[in-house]
């Protein structure tokens, strides 16, 4: 599934959160969304993921555009994984996983074997094994983070949207998540704060800065020195090992 969003723009009264954003990700590609703290991350994400409108420009998934898809359509076609995704109901493992088949049940809710099995299987590939009737309240925070992803894979979209999926997760984690959503195979945009992960996993990225695409492209050729000291205000050496991008970060200057 190919994800177009051309000259999105969307703005409270006060200010202009996201100016003309314009980017693709061609089908089955991660592509990852990178930029400072308040750059307009998580707002291209939730316009992208239907919940928010936007003030002019659209998106498209395969040419449909989003804003004109029904609520169903898209909780078939797109899976978000939020960046505090809570719920204070009493849900087990299995119950929150379950929750993202829902989309694709016909009219009424079923829990049949197939399902569960199936629930179980994807646990397993977020190394939940044996985690399924635990409740959700008595997760650690990068359980939680990964029973979500678990929820959207489960879900099985066309397009699945991560907003700072890594957030928690300890590095072996984190490596064993990026690796999982490439397998996947699913066209993938994903808000990365670990710009050395987002060289490693990322087919393309894009750079926002207070809601502008200031770069876009293949990670070696947008994460230069002069980007990461004009966007993020680091200094950093960029160097190449085993053919693939490394920042080094120097601390600031006293
Ligand atoms: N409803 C809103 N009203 C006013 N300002 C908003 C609203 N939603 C977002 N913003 C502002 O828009 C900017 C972008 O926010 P967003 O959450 O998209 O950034 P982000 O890049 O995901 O940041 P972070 O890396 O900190 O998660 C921020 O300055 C935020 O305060």
């Amino acid at each position: 599934m190919m994800l177009d969003v051309s000259g999105v723009s969307w703005a409270v009264p006060a200010a202009r959160i996201l100016d003309r954003v314009t980017c693709t990700a061609p089908a089955g590609s991660l592509v990852g969304l990178l930029g400072p703290n308040g750059s307009g991350k998580t707002t291209l994400l939730r316009v992208v993921a239907g919940l928010l409108r936007p003030t002019s420009g659209q998106v498209t998934i395969d040419g449909d555009a989003v804003a004109r898809l029904r609520r169903l359509a898209v909780a078939r076609r797109i899976a978000l994984l939020a960046q505090h995704a809570e719920t204070d109901l009493d849900l087990t493992v299995l119950d929150v996983v379950l929750l993202g088949r829902i989309p694709h049940q016909r009219s009424r809710w079923s829990d049949s074997d197939t399902e569960r099995a199936r629930a179980v299987e994807v646990l397993a590939h977020v190394d939940l094994t044996g985690f399924e009737h635990r409740k959700w309240q008595t997760l650690s925070g990068g359980e939680r983070q990964r029973v979500q992803l678990a929820r959207a894979l489960a879900q099985e979209p066309e397009l699945l949207l991560l907003d700072e999926p890594t957030n928690h997760l300890d590095i072996g984690h984190q490596l064993q998540l990026l690796h999982l959503v490439r397998r996947a195979g699913i066209t993938t945009l994903a808000a990365l704060h670990d710009l050395n992960l987002a060289a490693m996993f990322c087919d393309t990225v894009v750079v926002l800065d207070a809601g502008r695409v200031v770069a876009a492209g293949a990670p070696e050729q947008v994460l230069t020195p002069a980007l990461l000291a004009d966007v993020f205000g680091v200094e950093a050496e960029v160097g190449t090992h085993d053919g693939r991008t490394v920042i080094h970060y120097r601390p600031p200057a006293a």
